[in-house]
Parts: structure tokens; sequence; C-alpha cells
């Protein structure tokens, strides 16, 4: 059998196949509560050998974009629940994506109007989604944050270990830590967010210091097994910049290879865009990552991420370069996805005019194969 299409383990999690569901922000939870659609659209989607969900705030505080779903309120957790018993009873795996969005944000959507939070107050050239007060959604210019005080950080890692704890309540398989695409960790990562004069600032170690918190706070909490990590070492998403990544992301890699986790997930190049970008003068070496990676002794599933096809996934899975790949966009538009590649069938094309808010159309409209 094609490799992509054989089972995997990733830590604790059995997976039917190496077809992963990437994370999709969808705007479709009213008030950040999961609702039977957002089960509905999930549960169609559940031959995926693991669902990661849509970005999951642990916090108002971590709350970038109205509408979407969070992990914080009770009312939440149960709606999650539905979510995870039908794509359970669908036969499938899934993980809750937790996230905090740092300066990606804006004051309408942080507790009492107040600032969003960073590593440094430097302002994202960047956008959200937030609700006006006539109900319209628009987009809107990110905020100017505030800097984290150091007092703060120890409540910010309460609140991922609240929010794991939640997802595991919750019924879900594990989380991914979201450390990618410019939000809160990311922005700790990176010289162009992260100008900080204290422990979590200047040099490789501390940078990453806040990531690895993260992480052995939240596998201290529901264990390594059940828990994986988003990285997206050169993208520009949401004005996010490091001068010099492959040093920064080898070290957060040989410091992951010994933590034990379920998967590492890596977005390659550009999000949603090309696979060849480039931060710094350097081209990125993804096979030296998962080196870095493997040498420190981690045996997590490595899933790429990012421009994928039928044909690339089946090389980079069959080729050893990677174990499993997340397919994004064609998700969305083809919910049997492991059907149709399986069979080499022609798939739906997504409607970008429906990704984002909206209800049941370019949601959970679109066909199966008979
Ligand atoms: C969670 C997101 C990410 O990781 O980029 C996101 C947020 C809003 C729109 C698209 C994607």
């Amino acid at each position: 059998m094609t490799k992509l299409f054989e089972p995997a383990q990733a830590g604790d999690i059995a997976l039917a196949n190496r077809i992963v569901m990437a994370p999709l922000t969808r705007n479709r939870s009213p008030g950040a509560i999961p609702n039977n659609l957002n089960a509905a659209y999930y549960e169609q989607r559940a031959s995926a050998g693991l669902i990661v969900t849509e970005g999951t705030p642990v916090s108002q505080q971590g709350q970038g974009y109205a509408d979407v779903p969070g992990l914080y309120k009770q009312e939440a957790i149960d709606g999650w629940k539905a979510v995870t018993d039908s794509v359970h009873k669908a036969g499938g795996k899934i993980v809750a994506q937790i996230w905090h969005v740092g300066r990606i944000s804006h004051t309408s959507l942080q507790p009492h109007g107040g600032q969003p939070v960073a590593p440094s107050p430097i302002k994202a050239n960047s956008k959200t989604y937030i609700i006006n007060d006539d109900g319209t959604g628009s987009f809107a210019e990110t905020s100017e944050p505030r800097e984290i005080s150091l007092q703060e950080i120890p409540v910010i890692l309460e609140d991922y270990r609240t929010g794991a704890r939640a997802a595991i309540d919750a019924g879900f398989d594990g989380v991914e830590i979201h450390a990618a695409n410019g939000y809160l960790i990311d922005q700790f990562l990176k010289s162009g967010t992260n100008q900080r004069t204290d422990a979590y600032g200047g040099s490789i170690e501390n940078r990453a210091r806040f990531l690895l918190e993260v992480v052995d706070t939240v596998t201290k909490e529901i264990g390594a097994g059940r828990t994986g990590i988003r990285l997206s070492p050169v993208t520009p998403a949401n004005d996010i910049f490091e001068a010099d990544p492959q040093p920064l992301f080898d070290y957060v890699a040989s410091e992951l290879g010994g933590r034990g986790l379920a998967f590492v997930h890596v977005i390659e190049g550009a999000t949603g865009g090309p696979r060849d970008f480039k931060q710094g003068d350097k081209p990125f070496d993804y096979d030296a990552l998962k080196a870095a990676y493997t040498n420190a002794g981690g045996k997590g599933l490595w899933i790429a991420n990012n421009g994928y096809d039928r044909d690339s996934a089946i090389a980079a899975t069959e080729s050893g370069k990677v174990d499993a790949v997340a397919f994004g966009k064609a998700f969305i538009s083809n919910p049997d996805l492991v059907h149709r590649l399986k069979e080499n069938a022609a798939l739906n094309e997504p409607n970008q005019q429906t990704f984002y808010g909206g209800g049941a159309e370019g949601y959970t409209d679109y066909p199966a194969l008979g």
C-alpha cells in the first residue's frame, strides 16, 4: 500500500492514515461557542487520519478574531463535546489547536476593551475580523499591543494549562500547540517582534523559552503523548519576521526532541503561499530541522504542510522525508478527501468567498463522491 494511506502512531493517538486535516479558521462559532453546524462539518471530515481543529483560544485575551470557538467557557467545552462525539462516532481522531494570538487582536475583542498583549509593544501590519456594533462583521487593523510583564507570563501559562485540560475534558484525543503564523509564541521566538531584554528576549535560548514553557506546562497537564506543536520557520504571516530562522528552529527542534511529543507539524514556506519562500539570506533546510529533532531523540510524527498535492504527498511520505501530510483548502471543499486521494479522483475547488463567516454555504454543503 502507498505509505500515505497506511496507519501511523502519533504518540498515544493511532491514525488510520497519514492524511491530516490542517487547522482552518472558519469564523462560524458566534460567541466563541462551538455549535451543531461545526459538529456536522468536522464529522463529514472524520476519515482524515487526524483532524486538527481551527485555532481555539485558551482565553479571551488570546482571542484575535470574532466567531472563532474558544476553550475558556464551560458552554464552549460542552459545544466541543458534541464535535468530538460526532467525529469519534464516525471513526475519526481529532485534536484541538490551542491558541493565543498575542498582538494579532483588536481592543473590541479584548477583556474590558484593553490592548492586546505581546512580547514587545510593536504593532503588527495585519488585520483581524471583528463584529461591529450593528452586528455586521468586517476586517479591521490589529490594535497597538502592550508589553507582557514578567509577572503576567505565569498567568498566560496557566491559561494554556487550563485550555489543554479543557480540551481533554471535551473529549479531544489531544492538542496541537499553535506556535506558528505570527501569533503569541511565534512573536516570542522571532527577532522582528521580540525586543525584550529580560530572560525571554535576546539569545535564541531566551526567545525560545516561552515556547518551551508552554510545551512543558501542557505536557505536564495532559501528557506528551497527547501533545503536538505547529511551527512555521519562515512564514511572513501576520507581519512576523526572523532574520536567521535556521539556528533558531534547529535549537527549538533539538529541545522538542527530548520531550516525547506526539507530533511536530511544520508549515513549509509562506503559509498558504510559495513553498520556497525564505526569510534571511538562505533557503530554509527542512531536512536539517527534522534531523535536529530526531538526533535529539524525537520520535513524534513529522507532519508537513503547505501546497502539497497527491503526487508530492505520496513522494514525501514514500521517501521518509515526512511521516504525514496536512491538507488545508483541499479539506474545505472535499469532506471525503482521503477517499478521493486513494482513488485519484477529481477534487472540488473551494470557494474563497465563503472561507470565513456565514453558515452552511461553503462549509457543510460540499458534496462527497457517491
Ligand atoms: C489561525 C490562523 C492561522 O494559523 O493562520 C488563521 C486565522 C485567521 C484566518 C486564517 C488563519
